[in-house]
């Protein structure tokens, strides 16, 4: 009982942390993400309170007996893989991933344009260690409620940047015609401090014309660990609804 609690207290601070969404909606999407996981397979697991419902399905699989290997990409999703007794392992001990169950702070979902199913992530500041899995996964799954779906990419870009580059990135960020922003803490004085040790610009672009090429000159750019923009990476969207799940593949 304790842990139900502390996981409700947790995926409230997660869900204050986004902007509208529905948790109903959330909850189908995770909930049929959690369904696509096979016996035997290795699964990623996403950060955020969309992927926290797909963690929270799987935990309750495995206790009704799946057999899973899990590897989290923050801290927040291996602490909830840890509530719910799911086995874990790392990307170096695996041969691979089979599946790969993760959120995202927008989803471009317009068929006719080139970057359906790009994604911007990092609003929780987890995107470098969520690429790596996501990218190594043979099927990337995005979890979404209908609040996240966009025709353009206009949400400020997360970077995740070595300490000592923040100032000379964020200058780099505004030869782009990029607006960066250090993200502050709310209860720490100073920066937000990454998983990994490192500084967070968010960064604002308007309304992304190319996702690609913007990736490719954000990845560029000495100092930068990892940025936000996941373009062609995503293998389907669960977006869900008040009723149940509509599906995306791309
Ligand atoms: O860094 C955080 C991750 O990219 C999340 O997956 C993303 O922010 C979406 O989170 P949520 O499902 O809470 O909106």
């Amino acid at each position: 009982m304790y842990n139900v609690f502390l996981f409700a207290d947790r995926l409230m601070n997660q869900t204050m942390k986004t902007e509208g969404g529905s948790d109903t909606a959330k909850r189908h999407a995770g909930e049929r993400a959690a369904d696509a996981v096979e016996d035997g397979t290795v699964v990623g697991l996403g950060t955020g309170s969309t992927a926290a419902y797909a963690i929270e399905a799987i935990g309750q699989a495995v206790a009704d007996g799946l057999d899973v290997r899990a590897i989290p990409t923050s801290f927040q999703s291996r602490q909830l893989a840890l509530e719910y007794d799911i086995p874990l392992t790392t990307l170096d001990a695996v041969d691979g991933v089979d599946l790969a169950i993760d959120g995202a702070d927008q989803v471009v979902d317009d068929p006719e344009s080139a970057a359906h199913g790009a994604l911007i992530k990092g609003g929780g500041g987890a995107h470098a260690r969520e690429k790596l899995v996501d990218a190594a996964a043979d099927r990337f799954l995005v979890v979404a409620d209908p609040s996240k779906l966009t025709t353009d990419l206009d949400r400020s870009v997360p970077l995740e940047v070595l300490p000592d580059a923040h100032t000379v990135v964020a200058e780099r960020v505004r030869e782009l015609d990029g607006e960066p922003t250090l993200r502050d803490a709310e209860h720490k004085d100073g920066p937000v401090v990454t998983d990994n040790g490192n500084l967070l610009l968010d960064c604002e672009f308007g309304a992304v014309a190319d996702p690609d090429a913007l990736a490719t000159a954000l990845a560029s750019i000495p100092g930068v660990v990892e940025h936000g923009l996941f373009v062609g990476l995503a293998d389907e969207t669960y977006v869900g609804t008040a009723d149940g799940v509509d599906v995306r593949t791309y």
